[in-house]
């Protein structure tokens, strides 16, 4: 399953299947560090939702080919259309604004589509991981990243507060909201022991391969428990993020109440009893 740009018919978004029911997809701009522009934006979203479609993908790793997971914005490519906005005279300045709305929502929307989609989504970073690169990462629900990796919220430095996510998601990852307020305003690097420090990161591994190879290991270990439990699982922790506790536990009751009568539940009990794994169909 490939993304192919309209226009230069380049592959945006290479995805390969490596290892029964774990999908990789890897940004694929390795001459620009990845830089992500509207198009990939909307491929993006494109994909991630054929995966969430797809009943063999039980879990998602996400990488960047060549020598930088992303380098933010495409500051060429990505911004022409919201300069060419920002300077058409021929429309008001509320018709600007909505069509500048229009930029942004794609841009959310290939992110919320990572967020949202049922199946866990892992990030393998390695080297620069800077402004909407940043932004990615914070729609997926685990991160690792290797030795060399750095990080920039530099949202603020291109003089605009960052759009795509980070400052509805960065203080619900990191517990400390006086290092995201620094990170935030100052735009300052931050390397993979401080992204770990503050929970930013789960993981640290020595090369680029190494991260993407645990990130497959790990993305093995969830594909092979039952996708039902692991759906619902992040179904839940994403509706009780943002909600009270006595509406998350009435939430995941309702949902219990559908899916504990899956056939997994029984499958797993089986398995326990007669001593072998499970086997769980797709779903
Ligand atoms: C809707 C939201 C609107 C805006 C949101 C913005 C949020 C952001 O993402 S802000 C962050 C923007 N990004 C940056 O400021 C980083 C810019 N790039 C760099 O600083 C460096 O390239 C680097 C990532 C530190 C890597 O440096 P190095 O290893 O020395 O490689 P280079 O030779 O600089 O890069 C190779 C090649 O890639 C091109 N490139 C790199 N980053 C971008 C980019 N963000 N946009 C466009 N092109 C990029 C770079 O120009 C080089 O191209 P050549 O043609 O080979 O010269």
């Amino acid at each position: 399953m490939q993304a192919y740009s309209a226009e230069s018919q380049e592959i945006l978004v290479d995805v390969s299947s490596e290892a029964p029911h774990v999908y990789h997809m890897r940004l694929n701009r390795p001459n620009r560090r990845n830089a992500i522009t509207f198009e990939l934006w909307g491929e993006m979203k494109t994909v991630v939702e054929r995966l969430e479609h797809e009943p063999n993908c039980r879990v998602i790793v996400v990488s960047g080919n060549g020598d930088s997971f992303c380098s933010g914005i495409d500051l060429q490519d990505g911004l022409s259309n919201v300069i060419t906005t920002m300077s058409n005279g021929e429309l008001d300045v509320g018709r600007r604004g909505i069509a500048l709305g229009r930029f942004l929502q794609v841009a959310q929307d290939g992110f919320n589509a990572i967020a949202k989609c049922q199946k866990p989504v892992i990030a393998a970073v390695h080297n620069h991981c800077i402004g909407v690169g940043a932004e990615l990462i914070m729609a997926c629900d685990i991160r690792i990243a290797s030795q060399d990796a750095n990080f920039s919220i530099k949202e603020v430095d291109v003089g605009l507060a960052p759009d795509v996510g980070a400052l509805s998601r960065m203080q619900k990852i990191v517990g400390n909201d006086s290092w995201v307020r620094e990170m935030c305003f100052t735009c300052r690097n931050f390397n993979a022991e401080e992204a770990l420090r503050y929970g930013f990161i789960s993981r640290i591994y020595p090369t680029a391969k190494e991260t993407l190879d645990a990130a497959t290991q790990l993305a093995k270990v969830i594909s092979e428990k039952s996708p039902i439990a692991v759906q619902g699982t992040k179904v839940n922790l994403n509706y009780s993020r943002d909600h009270s506790d006595a509406d998350g536990q009435l939430f995941v009751k309702a949902w219990n109440m559908g899916m504990l009568q899956s056939e997994d539940l029984v499958e797993s009990a089986k398995a326990y009893m007669a001593k072998r794994k499970p086997l769980f169909k797709n779903v």
